[in-house]
């Protein structure tokens, strides 16, 4: 295990300044032309890939601040506020569902694209910090969806049909201050990240660190979410955490990072570099055709969540799963 670097601003895996190592080793995610046959090779095998040339969002690499904040219309946008640099997502369904206490680590307030740009232009050391994160719809300024409707449909069709994936579900346009983090948490859905403005750090774990990585219970509001905190990792509680691995890259404007669904990712807006703009492109997994033996990872993850699922169904009390799950595996699967 690589040792804890101090803040002097030792140059990271990332190769920039002031970016913090972390407490495991990376290595670097390859970065290459999408026109490459190995990006598609990478891609098909469901391991992420930086891409350039895909020309995908090139009619959104304007999107700055200025232009967002007169083509966004004056619509209230989800906006998440936090009382540090870190935005741990949450499901505020599960948070009504289960009588846990759960104190929410941001809170969601809905405001327009000008109040956002506000508080992002006026913030001071202190202060609360502020991320966009709002699914691109028709409610947004004509200027947006003409930029939408040019990007590069035609090659994500190719990409989607090509590796059997289901519907695109969504875009999130994400703006974000320097230094806000994305903690690491995996998606169930397939991701083309789409850099626009600004630099970020994605540190990416394959499935399979799942036993190192202890994403909170599948009922929890973090479900899909690390227990880990990758700032003060508690090696005793979690002591997988010395054998992790990670892929590592900063993406820039016009950069295509693939996130294969299920795999873990952390991801920072690089410091002192200014504001970013992303956009994502998720899809939902395609139909398995054929099952082959072994199992992979991710279709393992996947039955351990539904595992979860119906012992909390059949159960009811969440208070009761792990109980029943050490008396079935203790002394008799293990
Ligand atoms: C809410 C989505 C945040 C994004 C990471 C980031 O840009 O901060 C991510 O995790 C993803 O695109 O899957
Ligand atoms: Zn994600």
């Amino acid at each position: 295990m690589s040792t804890q670097s101090t803040m002097n601003g030792d140059t990271a895996e990332s190769g920039y300044p002031h970016v913090p190592k972390y407490f495991f080793p990376t290595q670097q995610i390859p970065k290459l032309s999408c026109n490459d046959p190995l990006a598609d090779e990478l891609i098909s095998q469901e391991k992420p890939v930086v891409l350039t040339d895909t020309k995908l969002c090139e009619s959104a690499l304007k999107w700055d601040l200025d232009y967002l904040a007169n083509n966004m219309g004056n619509e209230r946008y989800m906006v998440f506020v936090s009382q540090n640099n870190r935005f741990k997502y949450y499901d505020e369904a599960k948070m009504k569902q289960y009588r846990i206490n759960f104190n929410p680590p941001t809170r969601r307030v809905d405001m327009t694209f000008t109040e956002f740009v506000k508080k992002l232009r006026e913030w001071k050391p202190g202060d609360e910090r502020v991320y966009l994160q709002q699914g691109l719809n028709n409610t947004f300024g004509r200027g947006i969806v003409l930029d939408f409707l040019q990007f590069n449909w035609q090659w994500l069709n190719v990409q989607q049909k090509k590796h059997n994936w289901g519907p695109l579900t969504s875009n999130l346009l994400l703006v974000g201050m320097e230094s806000n983090i994305t903690p690491v948490h995996y998606d169930e859905q397939q991701n083309f990240f789409c850099q626009l403005i600004g630099k970020k750090r994605c540190i990416l774990f394959a499935p399979e660190h799942y036993e190192r990585l202890y994403p909170h219970p599948v009922y929890h509001p973090h479900d899909r979410q690390s227990q880990v905190d990758f700032d003060m990792p508690d090696l005793e509680k979690f002591p997988g955490l010395d054998q992790l691995q990670g892929w590592e890259t900063v993406i820039g404007p016009g950069e295509v990072l693939y996130i294969p669904m299920y795999w873990w990712h952390h991801i920072e807006s690089l410091p002192n570099l200014g504001h970013t703009v992303s956009v994502n492109f998720w899809y939902k997994g395609g139909p398995t055709e054929s099952v082959e033996y072994p199992l992979k990872p991710r279709q393992k993850l996947a039955i351990m969540r539904n595992v979860e699922k119906m012992l909390l169904e059949a159960l009811k009390d969440p208070g009761e799963v792990g109980p029943l799950l050490r008396s079935l595996v203790l002394g008799r699967y293990s």
